[in-house]
């Protein structure tokens, strides 16, 4: 069964952002990518916004926002659960286990009993549009000034990544409330990148472009102009989308989905006759469940999936790790991400511009709270911490 994008719903625009009806022509996309205009005022600095961090001229530090939200128990975990002691509690942006009572001074649990602190930590009763407000429309208003912007869904098998990005009836999912005209979309399934567009190009190739760093070659664009087309055309890619049922998630994708928009912003004319335009990208990603094999209980096809999934998600586990110890050595950027592991997967080499280099990062981490689940919540916790010292200096990208 295929999950649902919820309906269309617009992001609220900002006054360095509005749309105007002219700019509702076309624009070139790369691939992977669509285009589209939005325009941002002479009036307001390239570098005045909204997201967190200190700023120089061009550039943002501080440009990642890690959060975590804990979705709530659902029918079979309240079962299991009975009235047992709740595995974890949780104060402001802090999570802590509950250790057992009487095994509190084990190593272990001393260091859990510090527990987790998060840039945001989302309760079970929040709202996607929390999140989006939160966490999110500070990197997409950032794309709108021609920065690149990633969104990360990171998490076990069903705690709610594709709630979260693609959203459910009543709650619009971070995608449908950051799109604005076109996108771009793609899958990686198996190491293979399938354009979710176009299912008879299968395995495209990734190549080195000037502008985004990455490009996926022979990846289908679309030039939209309105919501409904992209709409349209991510349900279409929605159905290609590969999902096998896993005994964690009935709906189980096993495939990491990138969903990227290109966005070119032109400075309002002012009468000048000039015109500035940056062009930037925005990528939504939705990575498949960070579980192990073991506990999804996977065979055959299934498990060749999960060896895959886990590749690319411990190559990305590895790079963010790498990425804070730069961070403590103070080693120069440029170096160091010449030696980062980014080929030994298709994931890590698609997102390589969005990690650690020019971009704006907000990574959500999606767990459960119920006691079967305490391993793979703690895991996640622990890759959201180290994600959470990473250090990024975003900078304008020029056309
Ligand atoms: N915050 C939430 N509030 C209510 N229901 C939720 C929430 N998060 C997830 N769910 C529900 O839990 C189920 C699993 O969620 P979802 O499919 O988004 O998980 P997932 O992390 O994307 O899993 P997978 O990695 O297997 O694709 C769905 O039925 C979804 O509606």
């Amino acid at each position: 069964m295929l999950k649902s994008l919820v309906p269309p719903r617009l992001p609220a625009r900002t006054p360095t952002a509005t749309p105007s009806p002219a700019s509702q022509r076309r624009g070139s996309g790369g691939s992977a990518s669509v285009a589209s205009n939005n325009t941002f005022s002479d009036a307001t600095p390239l570098n005045s916004s909204t997201a967190g961090g200190r700023r120089s001229s061009n550039s943002v530090e501080r440009s990642i926002q890690v959060c975590v939200r804990i979705r709530p128990l659902n029918h079979r975990e309240m079962q299991m659960q009975g009235h047992d002691r709740p595995s974890w509690r949780w104060d402001n942006d802090k999570i802590v286990q509950n250790v057992v009572p009487g095994t509190e001074k084990t190593s272990n649990n001393t260091a859990q009993l510090a527990g987790f602190e998060f840039d945001h930590l989302f309760y079970p009763d929040s709202l996607t549009q929390d999140i989006y407000e939160k966490a999110v429309k500070g990197v997409v208003l950032r794309t709108m000034e021609g920065y690149h912007g990633s969104v990360l869904a990171y998490g076990q098998t069903s705690t709610g990544k594709t709630f979260t990005m693609g959203g459910v009836g009543t709650q619009p999912g971070v995608i449908p409330l950051a799109v604005e005209e076109c996108f771009g979309y793609v899958a990686i399934y198996n190491e293979q990148i399938n354009d979710l567009l176009c299912p008879a190009s299968t395995n495209v190739r990734i190549v080195s472009d000037k502008r985004d760093g990455v490009a996926v070659v022979g990846n289908k664009s679309e030039v939209v102009i309105s919501p409904q087309q992209v709409y349209a055309l991510i349900s279409a890619g929605e159905a290609q989308r590969h999902i096998g049922a896993t005994d964690a998630n009935k709906n189980s994708s096993r495939s990491h989905t990138i969903f990227r928009m290109t966005i070119e912003s032109r400075a309002r004319d002012g009468g000048s006759g000039k015109q500035r335009s940056r062009v930037s990208t925005l990528s939504l990603v939705d990575l498949a469940g960070s579980e192990s094999a073991k506990l999804s209980n996977t065979r055959g096809e299934r498990q060749l999936e999960g060896a895959f999934i886990n590749r690319s998600l411990l190559t990305l586990g590895h790079i963010i790790y790498k990425l804070t110890e730069e961070d403590r050595s103070g080693r120069a950027n440029e170096d160091f991400q010449k030696h980062l592991p980014y080929r030994d997967s298709k994931l890590t080499r698609l997102l390589q511009p969005s990690l650690g280099g020019n971009a704006q990062i907000a990574i959500i981490c999606t767990v459960s709270p119920a006691a079967a689940n305490v391993e793979e919540t703690r895991n996640t916790l622990k890759f959201a911490s180290r994600a959470k010292r990473m250090r990024n200096t975003a900078r304008v990208s020029q056309p």
